[in-house]
């Protein structure tokens, strides 16, 4: 029978729902997917006023399903908006909390993932982590440029599933991850393109605040001098501008809703201007892979198509169609979070990495959430 060293508690904040998973050693024994209802979630001013809802959800959720979490070796959560770091696991330390809690690079379902972790942790006196947060950094140094020198490109994407699926296909592949040059597409509510090349993502598009193709709730890159209009229009505040750029961009805004199986329903009934505005998403999506494909020049082991629009395949055939000739596409859809969340944790436990330090101190004190 295989032995049980570590049972360990994930938890993935989205902003629609809130991901938890008990795994013991890299096995899910438990998953479950807390949906919460829009009108709760909206009643909260911020994200991190959604704290003690979100807390209190997930302890009942486990004691519904008569979990003891005393039996826990340590809690991991899902990384937010930090300071840009490099990619692996970091403790939770006090600079940490204090980021997440301000939303130093701004708000994110995410932030709250830190945060949940260490609290439930530090009432159970053991150690909680966050792994390969969105900020994750490795962006090469002429990436960075954007043309308007007070303006520095950041790398905000989906690091943990893009880092996560790029070693499950390596390893398909019996290729190391840190040798393969590999375009990573994650195709969620927001979209983002990575090129991974020596195990390092060397250039992404900012998924969050603009950039790439659009997506089910974000605008992705827009007419900049159009938008430059818009804002000092005087018709909008800058958060409603910003909500029209994330949150409600992409296919809300033309559409009405994030749901791309919605749109596909829609489509098979005829209607001409869903099939328009889906066909663009997999227009902008396929050219931004072109894009990226000449940062390694034209050299690309894989693309890997990931996340839930992965499951479409009218869609992802939309999108191979046009970059099959830079290599082979694998689809992977879906996203697998909550594993590589324990698997990052467990590498710690066990010893086989140290975990890292969030800059700022090494303290792990308590920050009041009041
Ligand atoms: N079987 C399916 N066929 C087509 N689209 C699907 C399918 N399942 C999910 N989707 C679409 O995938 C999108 C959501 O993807 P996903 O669940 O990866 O996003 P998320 O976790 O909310 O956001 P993000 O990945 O950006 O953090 C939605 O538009 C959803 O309608
Ligand atoms: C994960 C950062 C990108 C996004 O939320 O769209």
């Amino acid at each position: 029978m295989h032995q049980i060293e570590f049972r360990i508690l994930v938890i993935n904040p989205g902003s629609t729902s809130t991901k938890i998973g008990i795994f013991d050693n890299e096995r899910p024994v438990f998953e479950k997917t807390i949906r919460h209802d829009t009108e709760a979630i909206h009643s909260f001013d911020s994200v991190i006023d959604q704290y003690t809802f979100r807390k209190e959800t997930i302890l009942e959720a486990l004691d519904y399903e008569g979990i003891n979490i005393s039996k826990l070796s340590c809690v991991v959560g899902r990384g937010g908006l930090l300071r840009p770091i490099e990619g692996g696991t970091y403790s939770v330390n006090e600079p940490m909390l204090k980021d997440l809690k301000n939303g130093y690079a701004g708000e994110h379902a995410s932030n709250l993932g830190g945060i949940l972790a260490f609290e439930i942790a530090e009432g159970l006196n053991i150690p909680s982590f966050i792994v390969d947060p969105v900020v994750v950094d490795e962006m090469d140094e002429i990436a960075r440029i954007s043309g308007v020198p007070e303006m520095e490109r950041k790398s905000i994407f989906h690091a943990l599933n893009q880092k996560a699926v790029a070693r499950r296909v390596a390893k398909q592949l019996n290729k190391s991850y840190e040798a393969l040059r590999l375009i990573v597409v994650h195709m969620g509510g927001g979209i983002t393109v990575g090129v991974h090349k020596d195990g390092r993502v060397v250039d992404v598009n900012n998924g969050l605040h603009g950039e790439g193709p659009f997506s089910p709730e974000r605008a992705g890159t827009v007419p900049i001098g159009d938008l430059v209009s818009l804002c000092f229009s005087g018709e909008f505040y800058a958060e409603e501008v910003m909500k029209k750029l994330v949150g409600q961009g992409g296919l809300v805004a033309y559409l009405g809703t994030n749901d791309a199986r919605t749109v596909e329903e829609r489509i098979e009934n005829g209607d001409k201007k869903a099939e328009l505005i889906y066909d663009a998403m997999a227009y902008q999506v396929a050219k931004e892979i072109g894009s990226a494909s000449t940062v390694l020049y034209g050299q690309v082991d894989v693309i890997i198509l990931t996340g839930g629009l992965a499951f479409g395949k009218e869609f992802v055939k939309k999108i191979t169609d046009r970059v099959e000739w830079i290599s082979d596409c694998i689809i992977q859809p879906g996203e697998n979070e909550l594993q590589a969340l324990a698997e990052g944790g467990l590498r710690v436990l066990r010893e086989e990495e140290t975990a890292k330090v969030y800059p700022g101190g090494k303290t792990i004190a308590r920050v009041s959430l009041d």
